[in-house]
């Protein structure tokens, strides 16, 4: 990859096969096993979004779209933890027009974990001391998944998340800093919900909502509660180890400008923070933001 030779990892033979990994993925039989992924360890929904364009990402003069990039997996270091640096320098004038204009001074630092490496402690945390916030993420759609830890067992990825979520808000550096809790694919939970109930994640056992049924199908109001009673349970657990408020905010990774409400957010709680707590009851009126106010 280094070289820029990408003949030695997709040899041409791979452009030979793409017709027929596309044939293949539109045979019946493939489209019903995708069906019911669910019942698999290890097909991702994204699969689809790839396989359909198999001859296209094979040509040689393919280029990755924003999108494609978006939907790539990433890729796991060795030791189970990669980062990088970004910011949001300025832009030509016209990108400002609709979107969310980022502060060109602010540094982020992206941390993505594997819970392999929850065993060393999180001494990396120790890194990060002149940090003014963390953007904690989790996946809505982790209750049903799993991962192999450490020790080649299997783990709950919604309750590595919280065993993740606990060693961080507890360390030392990170005392007395802000949390806000991303809780991201939130377009996918009604539809995992409508497969698979919430209650199949052991921490999430008294999740016991009014159901309406609609057509059988279960509403978008129930993912709502769904989406209520995780942050409700982020926020306790938040409380009980730091005896501080967690914000949270539902996010869908796929979509810049719920990308944006969520840096938004969390720009606003630093200038919460900055005026000492003056704007704390501000109502924040975006729906997909659980009330700075919201207590657990
Ligand atoms: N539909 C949807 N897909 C998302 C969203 N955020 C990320 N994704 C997709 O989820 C995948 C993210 O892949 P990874 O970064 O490997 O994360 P993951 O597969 O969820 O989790 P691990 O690989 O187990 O860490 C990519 O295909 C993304 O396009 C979202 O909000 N909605
Ligand atoms: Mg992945």
């Amino acid at each position: 990859m280094v070289s820029g030779n990408l003949e030695v990892i997709f040899p041409a033979a791979t452009r030979e096969y793409a017709p027929f990994i596309q044939k293949l993925w539109n045979d019946a039989a493939f489209q019903a096993t995708y069906n019911r992924r669910h019942e698999l360890q290890m097909l991702p929904r994204i699969a689809t979004y790839f396989l359909e364009r198999a001859v296209e990402i094979s040509r040689t003069d393919y280029e990755p779209s924003d999108m494609d990039i978006l939907y790539a997996e990433g890729t796991q270091s060795s030791n189970g933890l990669s980062s990088m640096e970004f910011s949001f320098p300025t832009r030509e004038r016209e990108s400002f027009i609709d979107g969310y204009q980022h502060d060109p001074l602010a540094r982020y630092q992206l941390i993505r974990l594997h819970p392999s490496s929850l065993g060393a402690s999180c001494k990396w945390v120790g890194m990060f001391e002149d940090i003014n916030m963390v953007l904690f993420c989790v996946s809505l759609t982790d209750y049903d998944e799993f991962w192999l830890d450490s020790n080649g067992v299997l783990i709950n990825k919604m309750v590595a998340s919280k065993q993740l979520f606990e060693t961080i808000v507890s360390h030392p550096t990170l005392e007395q800093k802000d949390f806000l809790l991303i809780l991201n694919k939130a377009d996918l939970l009604l539809e995992k919900m409508e497969e698979v109930p919430l209650t199949r994640c052991e921490w999430f056992h008294d999740f016991n909502p009014v159901i309406s049924h609609h057509n059988n199908n279960l509403t978008a109001s129930v993912a709502q509660r769904a989406f209520h009673y995780i942050a409700v349970k982020f926020k306790r657990l938040f409380d009980s180890l730091t005896h501080s408020k967690l914000y949270v905010c539902m996010v869908t990774g796929l979509e810049p400008d719920s990308v944006d409400e969520a840096f938004r957010y969390a720009r606003e709680i630093l200038k919460w923070d900055h005026n000492d707590n003056s704007f704390i009851n501000n109502e924040f009126s975006t729906t997909t933001v659980i009330e700075a106010s919201t207590t657990s």
